[in-house]
């Protein structure tokens, strides 16, 4: 569905280079949900406008839904909807009109394109929303109108440029469910981008951590964490002396990324914590060490990011999300 070989973007502005992206090189399937999380600046929306034919690329190819980006932009436009950051309905037209008046601007016909609006609105339940203004919708309800604008014409691939900025986490959690509702009952392929850790591990089947215009690490969330950064088992010893005797034997545990220890606690991280950390009490007891507490903590997504750039996604990012969960409690 999207095929991008060296893909870059730079920018001149007061004199200075800036290089947005500096070589996508992304194959994503049809009918996947796909992640690009990183922090401000890191290129996410660039990307995005150059895939949505926005912006013209620097240099490398793009082929999205079949078609080049540079070389048949209105192909590539036909087929795919895109959410940008701001709204994209007009604040004094009625809803209904506004997807009406958008289908007809892809070509299709006044009664097609009321029938769609209709089955739009009722899908992203705004069907009673339908004659109001836009500017009298909440937050929440102008995204979904959004999304609604974006899925007029039936596009095969949707591009979300971060969906849900600025929402509180039950509308954050209403879209996706409606969202990955036209993902599972059309096989939309859908794009998106985010800094929203938990957005991006809860709902995308794959995930490209974007950092300084590239893309760092690709793959599921589960992958991602259990391959970068993997469990963290935690041990509380008696002593200064234990928790240096614990060390050693955690060191000694099978496929260990990394031991460490802070006074009487003790730290390890590695993959399949919930294996190692029953071994590893069964040697810290042979060895006649006392085990006071345990714990095993699964990784979230910034421990992969830290662990790829030593820094935290949450400090390099301004925006700060509330936790959804997959019941969007
Ligand atoms: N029109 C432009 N002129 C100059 N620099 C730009 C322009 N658009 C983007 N940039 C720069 O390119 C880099 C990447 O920006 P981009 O908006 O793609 O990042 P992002 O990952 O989407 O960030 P955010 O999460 O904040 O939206 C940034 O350094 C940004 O300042």
């Amino acid at each position: 569905m999207i095929h991008t070989r060296g893909l870059t973007r730079s920018f001149r502005t007061r004199g200075e280079t800036v290089e947005a992206v500096r070589g996508l090189d992304i194959d994503i399937e049809a009918g996947s949900v796909v992640a690009f999380l990183g922090p401000n600046g890191a290129g996410k929306t660039t990307s995005l406008r150059m895939l949505t034919t926005l912006l013209p690329p620097s240099s490398g190819t793009a082929v999205v839904a079949g078609h080049d980006v540079v070389d048949d932009p209105a192909a590539v436009r036909h087929r795919i909807g895109y959410l940008g950051q701001g709204n994209s309905a007009g604040s004094n037209f009625r809803v209904t009109d506004e997807l009406v008046t958008q289908g007809r601007a892809y070509g299709l016909r006044r009664s097609e394109s009321r029938a769609r609006a209709e089955r739009l609105l009722t899908a992203l339940e705004l069907e009673g929303l339908a004659q109001r203004t836009v500017g009298t919708l909440s937050g929440g309800q102008r995204r979904r109108l959004d999304i609604a604008m974006a899925l007029v014409h039936e596009p095969e691939l949707l591009f979300l440029d971060e969906p849900t900025t600025g929402l509180d986490p039950h509308s954050r959690a209403n879209i996706w469910e409606h969202v990955l509702r036209l993902h599972k009952e059309l096989g939309t392929t859908v794009v998106f981008t985010t800094h929203y850790l938990e957005e991006a591990d809860l709902w995308a089947e794959r995930v490209m951590v974007v950092d300084h215009g590239r893309v760092i690490a690709d793959g599921s969330p589960e992958q991602l964490k259990a391959d970068l950064a993997g469990d963290r088992v935690t041990v509380g010893t008696a002593d200064r002396a234990d928790a240096a005797r614990a060390v050693e034997l955690a060191r000694a545990l099978p496929t260990v990324h990394e031991v460490t220890a802070e006074g009487t606690e003790v730290q390890v991280r590695a993959p399949h914590g919930d294996a190692q950390l029953p071994l590893l009490l069964r040697n810290l007891e042979a060895a006649g060490v006392r085990a006071i507490t345990a714990r095993l903590t699964r990784p979230t997504l910034d421990d992969v990011f830290l662990s790829l750039t030593g820094r935290t996604l949450r400090e390099s990012t301004d925006a700060t999300a509330p936790t959804t969960t997959r019941d969007g409690a």
